[in-house]
């Protein structure tokens, strides 16, 4: 195995299992940087992200188009390799799996129902048919979905399927959940709610979330922790913590002072991110 090779580890949980290792960050990523071979050559797209994510937590990453997000996520996901450093994601021991991903686009299957695509995971894992019963019957009663368990994906809205999507990557029961921008095609009033579904599921279970978003708004919304990321390469520009307490009602904590402040701070943050991605691909730097 050469040094660039992948160090995916499962560092099995004490026999205490997650509980007992609460204290231990969930994920622990060490050094990490992505290149990518390109027709122009070598491109960087992560330098030396190193980061520890509690179990439990809500992790929000915003940072500037290009930044290398997406690429963060299909790393921890297993869809890409590393070029240096680790990745370690505690696992609880149990048959549980080590992810479900949520995607901005439509990622259900167009010839399963409702039901089918939330039962897809455990299905696939030859879970008892009781259990699978109870499980997405659960899941899809929490998004408001359950009249609609036989429709197809083309009888839904744009919102309803990114619900079902929600309900499958719950009901599948990851040791993290990895949201890539899953609210970004939505309409503001459809985000809100999508928002506040996703809030209530989650207090519910407390699994750890990496949730990239290119609203600030939506960080401070969800989040417990937003990493900011500076421009190509991508890196850690700083962490910052998020004082709301939950449950959180979305509307009511928007109306609160110190979010106007704190979604301004953040964004102070960005603001010079930006202004370099742009700059960068004025220059042409990116690949
Ligand atoms: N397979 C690939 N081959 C070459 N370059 C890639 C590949 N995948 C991503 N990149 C480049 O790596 C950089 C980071 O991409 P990534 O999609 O991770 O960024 P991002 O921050 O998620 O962007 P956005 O916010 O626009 O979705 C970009 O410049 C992109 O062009």
């Amino acid at each position: 195995m050469s040094d660039y090779s992948i160090q995916h580890k499962l560092a099995q949980a004490a026999a205490a299992g997650e509980a007992g290792a609460a204290a231990a960050p969930k994920i622990r990523i060490r050094n990490l940087a992505k290149i990518f071979e390109t027709r122009r050559g070598r491109f960087a797209a992560l330098d030396d992200v190193s980061l520890d994510i509690p179990a439990g937590s809500f992790f929000m990453i915003v940072g500037p188009s290009g930044c290398g997000k997406t690429t963060l996520l299909r790393i921890l996901g297993g869809l890409e390799t590393e070029t240096h450093g680790s990745v370690e994601i505690a696992h609880s021991g149990s048959e549980r799996p080590l992810n479900s991903m949520v995607f901005q686009g439509d990622s259900l299957f167009p010839w399963m129902t409702v039901w089918q695509n939330a039962a897809y995971g455990l299905t696939m894992r030859g879970r008892p048919r009781a259990e699978i019963e109870e499980v997405v019957g659960h899941y899809l009663s929490r998004i408001g979905l359950t009249r609609f368990k036989d429709a197809y994906p083309h009888q839904l809205s744009g919102g309803m399927r990114q619900r079902v999507s929600i309900a499958r990557a719950f009901a599948n029961d990851p040791e993290i959940l990895l949201m890539d921008e899953p609210f970004s095609a939505l309409d503001e009033q459809n985000k809100l709610l999508l928002q506040g579904e996703l809030l209530r599921i989650w207090d519910e279970t407390r699994k750890t979330v990496l949730f990239i978003t290119h609203s600030v708004d939506e960080a401070v919304t969800l989040g417990d922790r937003i990493l900011v990321m500076s421009a190509h390469p991508g890196k850690v520009k700083t962490v910052i913590d998020v004082p709301f307490g939950r449950p959180r009602q979305v509307l009511e904590l928007r109306a609160r002072p110190e979010y106007g402040a704190l979604v301004y701070n953040i964004w102070e943050e960005l603001r010079d991110e930006v202004r370099r991605a742009r700059a960068q691909d004025e220059e042409g730097v990116r690949s």
